[in-house]
Parts: structure tokens; sequence; C-alpha cells
């Protein structure tokens, strides 16, 4: 049985944050591939047009063989919701073990998710410590095992493991603070996708 991850986000844009994550799960678990699906229309976030976040998307991993960018969620018209997501990719790929990759704050919202009895059951969960107000990675594993509880009370059990990486302080909302008070975003993207979002004059205000 082959073994993959699918990594779900925004990515608006794609920044190094996204990258070490994938990079760290690659290594950790037995993975051959990490299919990366950027979301067409997110539940609870409005960004620029998907088509600018693929294309960065594109940029970004496009060096890494292990990395596939995937467009499942372009055939979901309406609000792209995982376990659409991973009923689709499974129907693609049979046979597989599923891996699914969230930040520490995506993760905190688990026990809200749509249809989580059935997702929860269908894939681990690997989680990428982060920054979300001052604690450090041994905080992490507390909140994930408060998620981990709310969940139980649900009737759910989970499979879940931290990802070995330092706590990154980038994210893409940084990145769009940056651009529109006209700093620099160099090394906190790809270059390709910093060219690109100067060549379409993205985020500027
Ligand atoms: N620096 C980071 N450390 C850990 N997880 C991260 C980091 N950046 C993003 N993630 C995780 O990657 C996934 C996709 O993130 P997303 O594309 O929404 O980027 P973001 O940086 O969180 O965006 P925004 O700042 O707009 O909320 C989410 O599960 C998120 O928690
Ligand atoms: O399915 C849900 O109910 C759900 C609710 C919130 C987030 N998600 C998924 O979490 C991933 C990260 O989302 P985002 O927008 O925070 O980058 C992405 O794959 C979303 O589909 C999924």
């Amino acid at each position: 049985m082959q073994q993959l991850a699918i990594f779900g986000g925004t990515f608006d844009p794609v920044h190094w944050g996204h990258l070490l994550i994938a990079e760290t799960a690659l290594h950790q678990v037995p993975v051959e591939q990490i299919i990366w699906v950027p979301s067409l229309n997110p539940p609870h976030k409005q960004a620029v047009a998907f088509q600018h976040r693929l294309e960065m998307l594109k940029l970004a991993t496009k060096d890494n063989p292990a990395f596939t960018v995937s467009l499942i969620e372009v055939n979901t018209p309406e609000t792209s919701y995982a376990i659409n997501t991973l009923i689709d990719l499974a129907a693609d790929y049979p046979n597989t073990h599923w891996y699914w990759i969230v930040g520490l704050d995506t993760f905190q919202t688990l026990p809200r998710w749509h249809r989580r009895h059935e997702l929860t059951q269908m894939c681990d969960w690997l989680i990428a410590p982060r920054l979300l107000g001052g604690e450090n990675i041994a905080q992490s594993e507390l909140i994930c095992k408060q998620v981990e509880h709310q969940l139980r009370n649900q009737s759910i059990i989970i499979d879940w493991q931290l990802l070995h990486i330092p706590l990154v302080g980038v994210s893409s909302s940084l990145i769009r603070q940056l651009i529109r008070e006209r700093q620099s975003i160099r090394y906190l993207v790809a270059e390709p996708v910093r060219v690109y979002i100067a060549a379409h004059n993205l985020y500027a205000k």
C-alpha cells in the first residue's frame, strides 16, 4: 500500500513555512508524495484569484519531484471541505494510506470540521507546531492533546503526531501585510514567487 500526504491550504501566497512543513513530513513519515491542495473557495477566508495562488504554488514546488500540486478542489464549485477532497483523491489514488498535514491553528478547528467523524477515520494527522501566542513546542503538544480530548468527547479517536520543525513565525498574512507596507518579502517566499507577486502587483493596496 502506498502512503501519501495531503497538504491543503489557501496558500495566499505559499511561503517558506509551508515548504519546510512539507519537506519535514516527507522525511518524518514514510510518504512517497506530498499532494498540495490549494482551496478553490476556502470555507473561512477571502483570497486572491485561484489561478494566481495555483501559479505561485507550482513555482514554489516545481524543484521537488516528491511534491505534486492537485487541482482536485477545482471540481468543487461550492465550499472546499476536506472530506470531499479526501474522498475525491482516494478515488484517484486507490489502495493508499493517507496523512493530512495541518498547522496547529488549523488543527484546533478540527472539532468543528464538516463530516469530521468520517474524515478523521480516513487519515492520520501530521501537525506543524505554530506560534499562536508565545508558546513553545512542548505547549504545542499540550494543545494537540486538548484537541484530541475535545474530539474524544465527540466519540472521535484520531491518530496524530507533531512534525519536528522549528517554530516558524512566517504566515501568508504577514507577507500580504509587508507588501501593503511596501516592505521586502525577499527570503520569506521562494524567489520565483516573489517575482510573480511583483509582476502581477498582488496584495498591494
Ligand atoms: N508558519 C507556519 N507554521 C505552522 N503551520 C503553518 C505555518 N504557515 C501555515 N501553516 C499551516 O499551513 C496550512 C495552510 O496555511 P495557509 O495557506 O492558510 O497559510 P497561513 O500562513 O496560515 O495563511 P494566513 O496568514 O492567511 O492565515 C494551515 O494548516 C496552516 O496552519
Ligand atoms: O472541511 C472543513 O470543514 C475545513 C474547515 C477548515 C479548514 N479546512 C481545511 O484546512 C486546510 C487549511 O485551510 P486554510 O484555509 O486555513 O489554509 C484546507 O485544506 C481546508 O480545506 C477544512
